[in-house]
C-alpha cells in the first residue's frame, strides 16, 4: 500500500509518451496556493486523487495524471496566470466514452477552490484514445460527396424569423433560397416540432420543394434538418430524415450532450447521413478567456464524436463573439490519426458583402450560412440567395465582388444595403 497525496500528481520532469492525453489548462491559483500546488490539485482531482491522503494499491497510481508543465501565461493584468500541462494515462479512460473523458478533464476541477480561474484550452489526443472514437463520415468531403461545389464554399440559409413561420411558409422560403442558388436550407436551433411547424410535415414539404428546386436548377440541394430532441425521439427523427431522402441531420451538440451525439453518429452511420453540428450554449463556457472550456476543445470533441460540419464563427466579422476561428478551422482540417476532417461553418451576422474578407481569413473550404443576410435583402429571399451565391462564386473564382455585382443586380442591391464591412 502507498499513501498518495496531491504532491504525488506533480512531476515537472515527466515527458508524456505517445499514449497519454495531454491537456493544456490556463490556471490562476487561489491566494493560498502556489502554481505547483494548484497544478498538482488539477492533475489529482481530474484523475484519481482527492484532498485527503489515500492508502492505495501501487497499481492504482498507474491511472494517476501528472502535472508536468507550468509556464507563466497571465491573460489579465494583475492576475497571475499559468499554462499548466497535464498528462493523462490511457488506462484512465473508457475507450469511446466522451462523457467519461470530459468528466475527467473538464469535470470537478472547474469548481475547485484551489484555483480562482481554470480553463481547458487545448488537448493533444493520442492515437489509442482518438481512434476509439468514430470521427466524421464525410467532413469537408461533403462539398463533393453531396454537392457539386468543387472548391467553393457551400452555402446555407436559415429561414428568419427563427420560429413562427408555418410549414408552407418555411418550405416556400426553402424553394426560393435553393432556386436562388443556395445549397442548403437550415432549421434554426429553436425550431424542432412545434405546432405551428411540425417536424414531419416540415421535413416532407421542404424535401418536396427541394426536389423541385433540384429539377429546375440541375444542382444538388439539401436540408439541415434539426432533429434535436430527447434521446429516443431524436433517433426516430434521424430515421425519418433518412426514410424521406434527406442527406443531413442537424444536432445542437452542446444542449443535447455528447452521449446523445454519439448515439446520433451511430444511427447516421447506418443511414449514411451527414451531421451538422450547431453549438448553442457554447458561449456559456468558452466566452471568457480565463475560465471554462475553449471552443477549440469543443470542436475537438465534436470531431471525435463524428460530426461532419460545425459552427466555428466568422473570424470576428459577424454579430457573435468568436474565439480563434482560423486556429480552430486549421485543427479541424489537420491529421488526427487518420480520422476524417470537419467542415467549419461560418454563420452569425453574415451577408454577401462580408464574403471576400471571410474567405480572405478562412479560405474556401468552409460553409457560409446567412439568415438575416439573405431574408433581409430588400427584394426578398430569392434575391438574397442570388446575391449570396454570386458573392461566393465570385470570391471562389478570385474575382472582385464589385465586378460580380455589375452582372448580378441582386448582389449590387445587397452591397448597397449592407456594404462590405
Ligand atoms: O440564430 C442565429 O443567430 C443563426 O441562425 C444565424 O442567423 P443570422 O445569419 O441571421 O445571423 C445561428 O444560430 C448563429 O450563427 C449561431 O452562432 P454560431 O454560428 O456562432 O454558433
Ligand atoms: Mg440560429
Amino acid at each position: 500500500m502507498v499513501g498518495i497525496t496531491y504532491e504525488d500528481f506533480l512531476d515537472l520532469d515527466h515527458e508524456p509518451d505517445e499514449t497519454e492525453l495531454v491537456c493544456a489548462f490556463y490556471v490562476e491559483p487561489a491566494a493560498d496556493q502556489t502554481p505547483e500546488s494548484a497544478a498538482s490539485r488539477v492533475a489529482s482531482e481530474s484523475s484519481n486523487g482527492t484532498w485527503a491522503e489515500l492508502q492505495v494499491e501501487g497499481s492504482v497510481t498507474d491511472l494517476s495524471a501528472t502535472a508536468c508543465g507550468i509556464e507563466d501565461a497571465t491573460v489579465s493584468e494583475g492576475r497571475d496566470g499559468y499554462r499548466v500541462t497535464v498528462a493523462y494515462p490511457d488506462a484512465l479512460f473508457e475507450p469511446g466514452n466522451m462523457p467519461q473523458v470530459l468528466s475527467c478533464i473538464a469535470g470537478n476541477i472547474l469548481g475547485m477552490k484551489a484555483v480562482d480561474r481554470i480553463r481547458l484550452q487545448d488537448c493533444t489526443w493520442p492515437e489509442p484514445l482518438a481512434t476509439s472514437f468514430p470521427g466524421p463520415q464525410f467532413g469537408t468531403g461533403v462539398r463533393t460527396d453531396i454537392f457539386d461545389a468543387g472548391d467553393r464554399p457551400i452555402t446555407a440559409t436559415v429561414p428568419k424569423p427563427k420560429v413562427g413561420l408555418s410549414t408552407d411558409q418555411h418550405a416556400q422560403i426553402g424553394y426560393e433560397a435553393w432556386t436562388g442558388g443556395l445549397d442548403l436550407l437550415k432549421d434554426d436551433e429553436n425550431l424542432t416540432d412545434q405546432s405551428f411547424n411540425p417536424f414531419e410535415d416540415r421535413l416532407t414539404e421542404s424535401l418536396a420543394m427541394r426536389d423541385r428546386a433540384e429539377d429546375e436548377t440541375g444542382e444538388t440541394k439539401s436540408y439541415l434538418l434539426n432533429v434535436t430532441a430527447a434521446g429516443g425521439e431524436m433517433l426516430e427523427r434521424v430515421d425519418l430524415a433518412a426514410e424521406h431522402g434527406c442527406e443531413y441531420v442537424m444536432v445542437d451538440v452542446v444542449t443535447t450532450g455528447w452521449a446523445a451525439v454519439q448515439q446520433v453518429r451511430e444511427r447516421c452511420e447506418k443511414h449514411g447521413l451527414a451531421i451538422h453540428a450547431h453549438r448553442a450554449m457554447h458561449a456559456a463556457f468558452d466566452r471568457l478567456p480565463d475560465h471554462g472550456v475553449s471552443m477549440r476543445v469543443v470542436a475537438q470533441v465534436a470531431r471525435l464524436c463524428g460530426v461532419d460540419q460545425i459552427h466555428t464563427g466568422t473570424a470576428d466579422l459577424g454579430k457573435l463573439a468568436n474565439e480563434d476561428t482560423v486556429g480552430i478551422n486549421e485543427w479541424l482540417y489537420s491529421d488526427l490519426h487518420g480520422l476524417t476532417d470537419v467542415l467549419p461553418m461560418a454563420s452569425g451576422g453574415l451577408h454577401p458583402g462580408l464574403v471576400p474578407e471571410l474567405v480572405e481569413r478562412c479560405g474556401t473550404n468552409i460553409g457560409v450560412q446567412a439568415g438575416g443576410g439573405v431574408h433581409g435583402h430588400p427584394d426578398g429571399t430569392h434575391a438574397g440567395a442570388k446575391a449570396l451565391r454570386a458573392a461566393v462564386d465570385a470570391v471562389a473564382a478570385g474575382r472582385d465582388i464589385e465586378d460580380a455585382a455589375a452582372e448580378t443586380p441582386e448582389l449590387a442591391v445587397a452591397l448597397e444595403q449592407w456594404g462590405t464591412e
